[in-house]
């Protein structure tokens, strides 16, 4: 038995098929990392997973039980980090960790949660007081410390500085290190580089991929090719010059050309470029990341789907 088993879930909303078919398992001590555009599914899949939403159909077992029976046996093994929970404002740091943490029958120690969150020089500040990042780590505190064999985080650096990013990750670290297993979602494609030992893309309720970062990165031969323009340069006819074999898309300040053959990409774009006097300024070439590859999983889902709002987040 793994500790988070999902088969064939399905949730739909009037018309909206929310979730329409998704199995996946979990290891012990395993993080994944659900990703997808706005409205994909990803919150009701957690929150079915969490106990908070019934499904329509399919099974799904947290270290054994069926969330939806809500039942305290598993509730007390389990750790959920949401984006703005309720809080007593008027409660103390230390207070609100220490109430907490009665809850559960496996506890870790208060004070070195909050150590471990970075929020000892706040431990006696009311919750009111606290910046937006500070309440972000107080949930994760509330989530760590009833010492959950699962844990559950949802986006759970938005908000952070970059150092109490990193300071977060080091926790998932360690917490996957002692076995912890941990679902999260995230936008952020980095954190899931970093965090997590297998991403889970959803669009429109359907898993489109499910493997290693780097695996799914490498999916596919293509190579990145970007360059930048002169302000006004026309790219348009670029596409036509590069013909079937490559993707041509504008990315911030520049362009990116995504292709399977380089060396024929690289020789029509310099091509075009010498015959239409538009330089391939700061021209670099790239394996893909897995921002790459999600764009890419996105952009073609959101096509054959005809769903002009899956915009990639
Ligand atoms: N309670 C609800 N009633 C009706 N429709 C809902 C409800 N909850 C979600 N939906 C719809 O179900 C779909 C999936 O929503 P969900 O919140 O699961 O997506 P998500 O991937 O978590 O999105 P985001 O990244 O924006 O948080 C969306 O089309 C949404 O409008």
């Amino acid at each position: 038995m793994r500790p988070i088993e999902v088969h064939d879930l399905r949730k739909a909303y009037g018309q909206v098929r929310a979730v329409d078919g998704i199995s996946f398992e979990i290891d012990r001590g395993e993080v994944v990392a659900l990703l997808g555009p706005n409205g994909a599914g990803k919150t009701t899949v957690v929150e079915i997973i969490e106990g908070h939403r019934t499904a329509d159909s399919g099974t799904v077992r947290v270290l054994g039980h069926d969330p939806a029976r809500r039942e305290r046996a598993l509730r007390e093994r389990i750790g959920i980090v949401l984006q703005e929970a309720g809080f007593d404002e008027d409660a103390t740091v230390a207070e609100l960790v220490r109430l907490h943490r009665d809850l559960y029958p496996r506890r870790l120690d208060a004070a070195a949660v909050i150590e471990l969150v970075g929020l000892t020089a706040k431990r006696s500040a009311r919750v009111r007081t606290l910046s937006g990042g500070q309440r972000r780590r107080l949930d994760l505190a509330l989530g760590l410390v009833g010492d959950p064999e699962v844990l559950f985080l949802d986006e759970p650096t938005v908000g952070f500085d970059p150092e109490a990013r990193r300071q977060a990750w080091s926790i998932v670290r360690d917490l996957r290190a002692t076995g912890t297993t941990i679902l999260l979602t995230t936008h952020y494609l980095d954190e899931a580089q970093h965090l997590a030992d297998r991403v889970a893309v959803v669009v429109a309720g359907r898993l489109v991929a499910l493997g290693p970062p780097a695996e799914l990165a490498a999916r596919g031969r293509s190579t990145v090719i970007e360059f930048r323009s002169a302000e006004g340069a026309d790219v348009t006819t670029l596409p036509d010059a590069l013909g079937d074999g490559a993707r041509v898309e504008r990315d911030g300040a520049g362009w990116r050309v995504t292709t399977e053959d380089t060396t024929r990409a690289l020789h029509a774009m310099t091509g075009w470029s010498i015959e239409h006097r538009v330089p391939l300024d700061a021209i670099e070439v790239r394996r893909p990341t897995l921002e790459d590859a999600y764009l890419t999983l996105v952009g073609e889902r959101a096509v054959h789907a005809g769903a002009d709002e899956a915009v990639p987040t």
